[in-house]
């Protein structure tokens, strides 16, 4: 399932992420807000208990955290802006990182690194990466992460192109996407159009 987040605060800070004119310290931190905004959204459905204490008035029963653990994992480098903004809202969270560019010719993820939390099986994983364009490399990191054991898995995105969430939904139909906007389609460098340009590069400057 697709959740495009259509709330007003994230679509005008999508947009000026997408403006040509935004330079690397605001896109740095609209890619951090926005982060908070699509964590609100992806984590609706977590789960909560009554926990018994009391108040400075008196006792009771109250909603806590409860469930699976979490984990956020960041595909570098762009999705780490992401993790680095979420494990503010879930500090409990472990955080693992997967290494992967697309080879700007073939398209193609490149795997070159990976460190996942050992317990990952027992958690909830929420994968991030601003950019789902072909979707390889979400394909790839989602492989990557169910082969290390993960059974529930939400990929969290701030940009999404059509061909992107047909290629997950075809290998990870059980993979639920969260994004702030579906654009057209990718041109033939395999870029997100309209789109914001390259996440990794505006964010750290790289280009
Ligand atoms: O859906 P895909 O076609 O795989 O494209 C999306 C990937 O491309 C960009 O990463 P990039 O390879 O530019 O690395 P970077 O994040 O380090 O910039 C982006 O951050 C995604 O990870
Ligand atoms: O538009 C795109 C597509 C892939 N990766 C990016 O960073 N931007
Ligand atoms: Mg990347």
């Amino acid at each position: 399932m697709v959740t495009v987040v259509e709330h007003p605060l994230v679509q005008h800070k999508l947009s000026l992420m997408r403006d040509a004119r935004t330079g690397v310290k605001e896109f740095r931190e609209l890619a951090s807000e926005l982060s908070l905004l699509l964590a609100y959204e992806a984590m609706r459905d977590l789960e909560v208990v009554p926990v018994r204490f009391a108040t400075p008035i008196e006792e009771g029963e109250f909603p806590m955290l409860s469930g699976k653990k979490l984990a956020l994992v960041a595909i570098l480098r762009a999705g780490l802006i992401m993790t680095d903004s979420i494990v503010t809202l879930v500090p409990a969270a472990k955080v693992g990182h997967i290494g992967m560019y697309r080879d700007p010719q073939s398209l193609e993820p490149v795997a070159y690194y990976s460190k996942l939390p050992a317990d990952i099986a027992e958690r909830r994983v929420f994968l991030t990466d601003p950019m789902l364009a072909t979707g390889g490399s979400a394909n790839a990191a989602i492989q990557n992460l169910k082969d290390a054991g993960a059974q529930s898995i939400k990929l969290m995105t701030i940009l999404a192109a059509p061909e992107g969430i047909r290629t997950v939904e075809e290998v990870h139909p059980d993979v639920d996407i969260v994004t702030a906007a579906v654009d057209s389609h990718l041109n033939d460098h395999g870029y997100i159009v309209p789109g914001l340009g390259d996440a990794g590069d505006r964010i750290y400057g790289t280009k």
